[in-house]
């Protein structure tokens, strides 16, 4: 675990002493957007256009935002046109490492580079910041479009449509404002929510961030009692980004990151969800769960020291959901 600052490796751990035992995650850097005609997108440069081939993902199966990327890709049918290369899931001192000696990791397919921050300096010698998954990388103009990936996927969205990407929107011009509000409040409480509890270090800071998140976990339990998705009967951006933290919490959150009041196994409807997401097309095969389970209790030793891997729950997302019970699921276009 690292940074970069003017482009040297640092091995340093989150700093939280100056926010109270506080976990603050950092803002990402890289914001350019890939548009289907090499336009700019809403920040950044222009000339990053859809093409097949030239644009390339680095991943973690371990990871939740990045493994949003992987959901789309797949479930826009992407896989042909956008390449991936995925690090190993241990981050220690190096940072993410692309290596290849762990069963799903690939090393890196376009430069033979050991250390995902080779990359970072590849686009940017003088880089400062931290060296974070997803990358959405360019072998183009060889540098990094974007590493966020709440924007990635809106690329993804979109943008490859003239390449004959699957049909589907996860985010439509209708419910953009509902599903802006819902990322807001899911993203702060949720998918941060587990990793502020986790990495908390004073116990005030544990407590603010594991009571919002349950909090937030029954009212969303209550919402997806009354409708099929969070907006309504349309699978979008909103349920994908929930879902890759569900997927972890049973297995890793519950444990690892004390997030123990409940399990996702004790709230029906967003245990049912999480199934039914599982097994629409091309999704089972984003979760790997072994490079998630040595992932996050092999990297964290202020957290798990003797970095010993829990056994784990029993997980059982292909018996059925039940979730037509609410509803077909419509598709926009
Ligand atoms: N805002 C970023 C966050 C990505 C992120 O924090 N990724 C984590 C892995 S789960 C990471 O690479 N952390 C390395 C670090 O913080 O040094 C996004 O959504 O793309």
């Amino acid at each position: 675990m690292g940074l970069l600052v003017d482009g040297k490796w640092q091995d340093k751990w989150y700093d939280t002493k100056s926010t109270g035992g506080r976990f603050k995650r950092s803002e990402s850097q890289f914001r350019n957007w890939v548009t289907a005609d090499g336009s700019a997108g809403p920040s950044g440069d222009s000339g990053f256009q859809a093409e097949s081939g030239r644009y390339h993902l680095y991943v973690s199966y371990a990871c939740p935002w990045a493994h949003r990327t992987l959901i789309v890709r797949a479930l826009k049918g992407l896989q042909e046109h956008i390449g991936v290369s995925v690090v190993h899931p241990h981050m220690l001192e190096n940072g993410w490492e692309l290596r290849d000696d762990f069963d799903g990791a690939s090393g890196d397919a376009l430069y033979g580079f050991s250390k995902l921050y080779e990359l970072y300096l590849k686009a940017d010698d003088n880089y400062t910041g931290r060296v974070t998954v997803p990358v959405l990388w360019d072998t183009q103009r060889e540098t990094i479009v974007s590493n966020e990936s709440a924007e990635i996927i809106r690329m993804l969205n979109t943008s490859f449509d003239d390449l004959g990407a699957a049909p589907g929107n996860f985010y439509p011009q209708a419910l953009q404002a509902e599903i802006d509000a819902i990322n807001e409040r899911v993203y702060n409480d949720v998918n941060n929510g587990v990793y502020k509890a986790g990495f908390a270090t004073s116990q005030d800071a544990y407590d603010e961030a594991v009571v919002t998140l349950f909090e937030q976990l029954d009212a969303l339990e209550q919402r997806l009692g009354e409708q099929r998705y969070l907006v309504g009967n349309t699978l979008t951006e909103a349920d994908l980004r929930l879902w890759t933290t569900l997927v972890r919490f049973d297995p890793v959150y519950v444990t690892h990151f004390k997030c123990d009041r409940k399990r996702i196994a004790d709230y029906p409807n967003l245990n049912g969800f999480l199934k039914e997401i599982y097994q629409l097309p091309g999704v089972a095969e984003t979760v790997n769960m072994a490079h998630i389970r040595h992932h996050y209790f092999r990297s964290h030793p202020t957290v798990n020291p003797h970095g010993i891997i829990s056994i784990g729950p029993e997980l059982d997302w292909d018996s059925p959901h039940g979730r037509e019970r609410l509803g077909e699921r419509e598709i926009s276009g």
